[in-house]
């Protein structure tokens, strides 16, 4: 169902063609980029998972995270992964990318951010606009558990309440979401439909497992020419190519462009032969240049969820994001709540937060040359002590939002504490972090700007080659990720335009 004319699961349908470009990945930063490099070039989007379309534990709020309760690493639309640190994690398989399973709250970047990121403040407004027209909705009306999630935050302190806004600011907020006043979800594959058709072609259940470079011989770098991919889901060893479109005679070549996500992305630059030569003889890749970079900052936001003692009709209720948000203690802290499921058929509250700006950095490796199977990666949460000082703080903000009247008044029962009845010790919150953390999913870099990419998102010591996605970032931008990400594909997309309408 509504599977638009450009899409297509049949390999045979573009294996041996060329494209002006090459995307690799239809998450929040692919899809955008591809539908806006779409106006005036033949575009190849490739995805490794399905279409989100008809899936309704995609679609529709009420099933948001079930697929917790019945993934499976190869196939599932959530590929589950645990961290080195021993933390459960996932990673969106199919088209949309994490947005298809992701919380759905959708919130700018705030302008420090954008300034030290170096763009264009007025082309950054425009492209969020441009992702707002399609997939963001506005909460015109407060679930009553919402409504008393923002009574409880201002009680506790996250003030001044801001109202409806898409900006980061301190104090609690309404902010945006990609679900619908219909409860249902919309996903970065949406913005394909603002693509042109003639020109974007989407392949579906193909995983790209690396980048095929033509050496120029002409001192310049090995140069970008296509990519090899192979079916996701049969285990036949097939595999497949695509080509960048040769240029006309004075012009310029495209680029392929990685946008697989954090873990994605290094993965494939690794099995490209781009990354630590150490590493990737011992997987018996042929290495192409030594960037020892790739894989490395790779970072996820501490994060801690208290688990709230409701009534077994609560229990009832069925799964639900969050329309509240608060930015706490100088922009250090992000907290909500969120309804998710414990069975099948029951669902506790949760209130979350995450340290907005951890110190800790970790590192990916790949497990193995199969591209289906997850890398490595460990994240090092609380490596840097400052780290736990914060979760502590941050396990007391959530403490206090727990034990206020208005929480109290809705449940109709007294929280207790992470450890006893609220008044834990330093000591016990901080072991009670290093037992507890988990994650909210904004995990982030891989392929940091500045050490993999060049401010264009080029990847250094190749020519057509550029990576763009939350690997390239070395911190979570704004409030949560998504917009900013989506925004990204928008904006690069329109530079790279006018960049290529400049060579002609
Ligand atoms: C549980 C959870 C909840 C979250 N909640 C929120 C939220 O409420 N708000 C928010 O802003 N952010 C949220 N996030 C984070 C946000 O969704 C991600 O940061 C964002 O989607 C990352 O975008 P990306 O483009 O980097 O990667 P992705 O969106 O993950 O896209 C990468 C795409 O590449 C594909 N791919 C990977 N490898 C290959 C390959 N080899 N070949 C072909 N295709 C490949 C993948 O299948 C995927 O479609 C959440 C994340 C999680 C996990």
């Amino acid at each position: 169902a509504n599977i638009g004319p450009f899409m297509t699961a049949d390999v045979n349908e573009v294996a041996g063609k060329s494209f002006d470009y090459i995307v690799v990945g239809g998450g929040a930063c692919g899809c955008p980029l591809a539908a806006t490099l779409s106006k005036s070039y033949s575009v190849l989007l490739v995805e490794r998972g399905g279409s989100p379309y008809g899936n309704h534990l995609i679609e529709d709020e009420s099933s948001l995270s079930l697929y917790s309760l019945i993934t499976n690493e190869s196939s599932s639309f959530a590929q589950p992964f645990v961290s080195e640190d021993g933390v459960a994690n996932y990673r969106g398989r199919v088209l949309g990318g994490t947005t298809a399973i992701n919380g759905g709250f959708y919130s700018r970047a705030s302008e420090d951010f954008i300034e030290r990121a170096g763009w264009d403040g007025e082309l950054v407004k425009d492209a969020y606009e441009w992702v707002e027209s399609k997939v963001v909705f506005r909460p015109y009306e407060l679930t009553p558990w919402q409504s008393a999630v923002k009574e409880a935050l201002v009680e506790a302190g996250v003030t001044p309440f801001n109202g409806f806004t898409l900006e980061h600011v301190e104090g609690t907020k309404i902010g945006g979401r990609i679900f619908d006043g219909n409860r249902k979800r919309h996903t970065s594959a949406d913005l394909l439909t603002l693509g042109n058709f003639e020109r974007l072609t989407v392949l579906l259940n193909a995983t790209v497992q690396n980048v095929i470079f033509q050496h120029a011989g002409d001192g310049r770098g090995p140069a970008a020419r296509g990519i090899r991919f192979i079916n996701s889901y049969n285990n036949n060893s097939d595999v497949y190519e695509v080509y960048l479109n040769q240029p006309k005679k004075g012009g310029s070549w495209g680029d392929v462009i990685l946008s697989a996500g954090a873990l994605g992305s290094p993965q494939i630059l690794m099995l490209s032969g781009i990354g630590p030569h150490d590493h990737l003889k011992q997987l018996n890749i042929s290495p192409l240049i030594n960037t020892t970079e790739v894989g490395k900052g790779i970072q996820d936001n501490p994060s801690l969820a208290f688990g709230l003692n409701i009534s077994q009709a609560l229990q009832k209720q069925p799964p639900a994001g969050a329309q509240i948000v608060g930015i706490a203690n100088d922009f250090r802290f992000i907290i909500g709540s969120l309804t998710v499921p414990m069975s099948l058929n029951t669902t506790i509250k949760i209130i979350s937060a995450k340290v907005a700006d951890p110190l800790s950095r970790g590192e990916l490796r790949l497990n193995s040359t199969d591209p289906r199977q997850n890398p490595s990666v460990k994240f090092n949460y609380f490596e840097k002590e400052s780290d736990l000082d914060e979760c502590v703080q941050m396990a007391r903000l959530i403490e206090r939002a727990a034990r206020t009247e208005s929480i109290e008044k809705f449940l109709g029962r007294t929280q207790s504490g992470f450890v006893d009845g609220g008044a834990s010790t330093e000591e016990e919150l901080r072991e009670y972090c290093k037992k507890n953390v988990s994650t909210i999913g904004h995990y982030h870099g891989g392929c940091l700007v500045g050490s993999v990419v060049d401010g264009d998102y080029k990847v250094f010591g190749v020519e057509g080659l550029r990576v763009l996605d939350g690997s390239t970032f070395l911190d979570s931008p704004g409030t949560n990720p998504m917009a900013t990400l989506m925004m990204l594909g928008r904006y690069q997309g329109l530079k790279m335009l006018r960049d290529r309408h400049g060579d002609k």
